[in-house]
C-alpha cells in the first residue's frame, strides 16, 4: 500500500467521523466529513455498478462453447463467464467498491440519511442555501418525511434562500440537459434540442441501466437451499427492485415525469423535422409509438410525415434502444405478473420469515419499517433497495414445493414453523432471542413496578380538549412524592439541567433542578441514599410504560431526557404577576408569534411524547395548561398538580401548553420526555441504571460500565443500529481515550470533594468520563453541594 492510499480515510469512516463531528456540534468537520463522505459513496457505487455492466456486455459478447438449447447450458456459461469477469472487476475496486461497505451504512446512504445531517451542519454555519438544498435532496427521495418538509418551509421562507437555486445535489446529468434542452425547444433552437435531448436521453437510459445493476446484489431474504429455487428467488427478487428503477429515476427535480423517458422522443421528432433530419424524426416517433402505440397526436404526426414526398414507409423503424427498452419493459411485467398470481409472497405483516423476523427485529428496524411501508403505500414511490424490509418477502422456496405436492392449491403457502427453521441464520437467531428475553424481562419489571399501584386515566381528549392528551393518577404515593421531593432539596442545583440558567424561564421564580446523571452520580459517591436514585428511575419507568400503553405504541419508547425540577416563588416577587412560569410552547418545535411551529433546532426535534409527574400541591399557582396560542390568551384545558398526577401528551404543536406563575411556595415535578428514535436515547438513564444495579448488588462495575461506555461511544458512532455491542473500532477507543483524559484533569480540579475517596480508582476515571459525555454536566459547571454522606460505597 502507497502512503496516499493509506492516508485516504474510508467511505464509512468519512462518514462516521462526520455523524460525531455533528454530535459534538464542530459544524465544519461534519460539513467536510459528510461531504466527502458523500462523494466517496458516489465512488464505491460507481465502481461496483461499472463492474456489473462491463461484465454483462462483456458476457453478452463472448462465443459460447457449445451450442443453443441444451439444458440452459449457454445462460449458465454466460453467468459463469460474468462471475469470473465480476471477480477480476471488483479486485480492482478501491476498497472492494460497495462490498466492502457495511449493509447498515449503504443504507443510509441510499436513503440520504447523510443530507439529514448536512442540512443542520450547513445551518450552523449559516450556509442556508446548501441547507436548503440538502433539504430538498433529502425529500426528493423521502417526499413523506415531515420534519423535513417543515424544514424546507422553513429555509423558503428565509430571505437569504433563493428558492430557484435550490437543487437536488443527487441529480443525474440528464436533468439540466433535459431541461436545457426544453429551453431550447422554447427559443426554438432545435440543433441544440437535438444535442441536449441526445444526451439527456442516454444519459436517463444509462441511469436507468445503473440502477438495474445496483439491484443485482446480495440477496439476504432467507436462504433456500434447493438449487433453482434460491435462483429463482434471487431472480425474481432483482427483478422487483429493477421494475422500481424507472419509477425512481424519472424525477426532474423532485416533480414525477411518468413519460419522461418517452417525453425525449417527443422532443426529438419535432427537432429533427425542424432541421430537416426526416428519417430520424420518423424513427423518434416510431420510437415514442412503442410506448404509446394509440397516441393520437404521434399518430396524426406519423400520417403527417408519410404524406411528406421524401419520406418512405420504412423509416418508421423505432431506435434500437427504445425496442429493446420496450421490450424488456413488456416481457418483464408480464413474467412478474405471473409469479404475483403463482406465489404467495410474504409481506412484513403475519407470517413466517417475517412472523419470527418482525417482532425480533431491532425497534429501529421496526420503526423505519412501518415509516417506509406507510410512505410506500400512499406514494408509491419506492425506497431505494439493499435492506431487508422493503420489499415484500416472498417464498419460492423448497417448502413451498412441499406444500404442493400435499395440497390441490397451486399457491404456496408457506406456514410458520417449516419457514422458520431453515430461514433463521444463528447469529439471526441469537440475536433474536436476546430480544425475546429482554422484551419478557422489561414486561416482568413492569408488572412489579405497578403491582401495588392504582393507576387510571382521569381525564382524555375529550376533557382536555386536543388530540393525543390524557391525565393520569395513581403513580406514586406520598411517601415517594416526599422522597423525591426531599432529593430535589439536597441534590438540586440551581440552573442544573438548564445549561446553567438558574431562572429561564422567569425572572420571579427560581428554578432548580436535578438530572438523573448527577443523581446517579451523588449515589455513587455516597452522598445520597440509593433509594432515591432507585426511585426516580421507577416513576420514570412507570411514566414510560404507562405512555405506551396509553397511546397504543407499536415501537418501543426511549427516554431522551429525564428531569425533576422545582420552581420555588421568590420572596420579593410581586403578588400580582401576569407573567408564565413557563411560557406556553411546545416540546420539539419552535413555537413563533405567527402560531407557526418549525421543527428545526434550538427545538428538540426528536421528541415524540412527554410526560409530567407532579410531586406536591402546597403552593399557590402553577397549574399546567393547554393552550392554543403562545400568549396563553386561549386555555383550553388546565390541571392542577398533585402528587402521582401525570399528565402526558405528544410532544408537537398539536399539544401546545405550559406553567402559570408560581404565586407562593415551591412546585416540584418530574418532567419525562421520550423519543421513538433510539439514537436520541438519554445516555444518563442507561448509565444511572448501570450504577444503580451495581451499588444494589455490590458487584464490580467497572466491567459493566466501560460496557455501556463503549456501547455509547459505539451508539455515537454507529446510529444505525445503536444496540449493537459490537467490537469497538480503534477510532471509538481514540475516542474514549479522550473522554478518560479530560475527566482525569477534572478529577484534579474536584480533588476536595473526592477526597474521602480513592481517587486513582480507574472506576472513577471511568465514572467521569461517562458524565463528561452526559450533555448536562457537561453543560454545566463540574462542582457539587457536598451533602453528609451517610453510607460511603465505594471502597
Ligand atoms: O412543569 C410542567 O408542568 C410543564 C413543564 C414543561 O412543559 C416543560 O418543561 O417542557
Ligand atoms: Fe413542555
Amino acid at each position: 500500500e502507497t502512503a496516499g492510499a493509506e492516508k485516504e480515510k474510508s467511505c464509512d469512516v468519512l462518514y462516521r467521523e462526520g455523524v460525531e463531528a455533528y454530535l459534538d456540534e464542530r459544524w465544519q468537520d461534519c460539513i467536510g466529513n459528510l461531504e466527502q463522505a458523500v462523494s466517496a459513496y458516489r465512488l464505491l457505487k460507481q465502481a461496483t455498478v461499472n463492474c456489473r455492466l462491463r461484465c454483462q456486455a462483456e458476457a453478452d459478447e463472448s462465443p459460447f462453447m457449445g451450442p443453443k438449447e441444451i439444458d440452459d447450458l449457454q445462460f449458465f456459461e454466460k453467468m459463469v463467464r460474468k462471475t469470473l469477469c465480476l471477480l477480476k472487476c471488483n479486485k480492482y475496486n478501491p476498497k472492494g467498491g460497495l462490498n466492502g461497505l457495511p449493509k447498515n451504512v449503504q443504507k443510509e446512504f441510499e436513503d440520504l440519511k447523510p443530507y439529514e445531517y448536512l442540512q443542520l451542519c450547513y445551518f450552523q454555519k449559516n450556509m442556508l442555501q446548501k441547507a436548503a438544498s440538502a433539504v430538498f435532496t433529502f425529500l426528493v427521495t423521502n417526499p413523506d418525511n415531515e420534519v423535513m418538509r417543515e424544514n424546507l418551509k422553513f429555509y423558503s421562507n428565509l430571505p437569504e434562500v433563493d428558492m430557484y437555486q435550490v437543487v437536488n445535489l443527487e441529480a443525474r446529468n440528464f436533468v439540466s440537459l433535459y431541461i436545457h434542452g426544453s429551453e431550447a425547444y422554447q427559443h426554438k433552437d432545435y440543433k441544440s434540442v437535438i444535442n441536449y435531448i441526445e444526451e439527456s436521453l442516454e444519459d436517463y437510459l444509462r441511469g436507468e441501466e445503473e440502477c438495474r445493476a445496483y439491484c443485482e446484489g446480495p440477496f439476504d431474504q432467507g436462504w433456500f437451499p434447493d438449487f433453482i429455487p434460491s435462483i429463482a428467488n434471487h431472480f425474481t427478487y432483482c427483478l422487483k427492485c429493477k421494475q422500481r428503477c424507472a419509477d425512481k429515476i424519472n424525477s426532474l427535480n423532485g416533480e414525477k415525469h411518468n413519460d419522461l423517458l418517452e417525453s425525449h422522443y417527443h422532443f426529438l421528432q419535432y427537432a429533427y423535422y425542424k432541421v430537416g433530419n426526416l428519417r430520424k424524426a420518423c424513427e423518434a416517433v416510431a420510437s415514442y409509438l412503442m410506448f404509446y402505440p394509440a397516441d393520437e397526436t404521434m399518430l396524426n404526426n406519423k400520417e403527417y410525415y408519410l404524406k411528406l414526398p421524401k419520406v418512405e414507409k420504412d423509416f418508421f423503424t423505432p431506435r434500437k434502444e427504445a425496442i429493446r427498452y420496450a421490450q424488456r419493459q413488456e416481457y418483464e411485467t408480464r413474467l412478474l405478473d405471473f409469479i404475483n398470481t403463482e406465489f404467495v409472497f410474504q409481506d412484513g405483516s403475519k407470517n413466517i420469515t417475517s412472523s419470527n423476523e418482525t417482532e425480533n427485529k431491532s425497534s429501529v428496524t421496526r420503526m423505519k419499517d412501518s415509516i417506509i411501508r406507510a410512505a410506500v403505500s400512499k406514494l408509491k414511490l419506492f425506497p431505494p433497495p439493499v435492506t431487508k424490509f422493503e420489499w415484500p418477502k416472498y417464498g419460492i422456496s423448497s417448502e413451498s414445493n412441499r406444500q404442493e405436492y400435499s395440497t390441490e392449491h397451486k399457491q404456496n403457502i408457506i406456514t410458520e414453523n417449516t419457514k422458520h427453521s431453515s430461514s433463521v441464520r444463528p447469529e439471526d437467531d441469537r440475536r433474536a432471542q436476546e430480544e425475546v428475553r429482554r422484551q419478557k424481562k422489561r414486561a416482568v419489571e413492569q408488572m412489579q413496578r405497578t403491582a401495588a399501584r392504582n393507576i387510571r386515566a382521569v381525564m382524555g381528549e375529550t376533557e382536555l380538549q386536543g388530540k393525543h392528551r390524557f391525565v393520569a393518577e395513581g403513580f406514586a404515593s406520598d411517601s415517594e412524592c416526599s422522597k423525591l421531593m426531599e432529593l430535589a432539596q439536597v441534590a438540586a442545583v440551581q440552573g442544573d439541567g438548564y445549561k446553567g440558567n438558574k431562572s429561564p424561564h422567569t425572572d420571579f421564580e427560581k428554578f432548580e433542578g436535578v438530572t438523573l446523571g448527577r443523581a446517579a452520580l451523588l449515589v455513587y459517591l455516597g452522598l445520597i441514599e440509593v433509594d432515591m436514585l432507585d426511585l426516580y428511575l421507577n416513576l420514570s419507568e412507570m411514566g414510560r410504560d404507562y405512555l405506551e400503553r396509553y397511546f397504543n405504541l407499536k415501537t418501543e419508547l426511549y427516554f431522551t431526557y429525564t428531569h425533576l425540577v422545582c420552581r420555588t416563588a421568590l420572596n420579593d416577587s410581586p403578588g400580582n404577576r401576569t407573567d408564565m412560569s413557563h411560557a406556553v410552547h411546545a416540546d420539539n418545535c419552535n413555537l413563533l408569534e405567527n402560531g407557526d411551529c418549525p421543527k428545526i433546532p434550538p427545538a428538540y426535534t426528536w421528541r415524540d411524547f412527554s410526560a409530567i409527574l407532579y410531586l406536591n400541591e402546597d403552593f399557590e399557582g402553577g397549574e399546567f395548561v393547554f393552550a392554543t396560542d403562545l400568549a396563553a390568551k386561549n386555555i383550553q384545558s388546565l390541571v392542577k398538580p398533585r402528587c402521582g398526577r401525570l399528565v402526558g401528551f405528544s410532544a408537537g404543536s398539536e399539544n401546545l401548553h405550559g406553567v402559570r406563575s408560581v404565586q407562593r411556595g415551591r412546585r416540584c415535578a418530574l418532567g419525562l420526555w421520550f423519543t421513538l428514535n433510539p439514537f436520541h436515547e438519554e445516555i444518563e438513564h442507561i448509565l444511572a441504571k448501570q450504577v444503580l444495579l451495581q451499588v444494589q448488588q455490590g458487584g464490580s462495575i467497572t466491567d459493566q460500565l466501560l460496557h455501556e461506555l463503549k456501547k455509547h461511544v459505539f451508539v455515537a458512532s454507529s446510529i444505525s443500529n445503536p444496540k449493537q455491542t459490537s467490537t469497538i473500532t480503534r477510532e471509538q477507543l481514540k475516542l474514549h481515550d479522550k473522554y478518560v483524559k479530560e475527566s482525569l484533569s477534572l478529577h484534579q480540579e474536584s480533588g476536595e470533594m473526592l477526597a474521602s475517596s480513592d481517587s486513582s480508582s480507574s472506576t472513577l476515571h471511568l465514572m467521569y468520563a461517562i458524565f463528561l459525555l452526559c450533555s448536562s454536566v457537561m453543560d454545566g459547571p463540574f462542582r457539587y453541594k457536598p451533602v453528609p454522606a451517610n453510607r460511603v460505597l465505594i471502597p
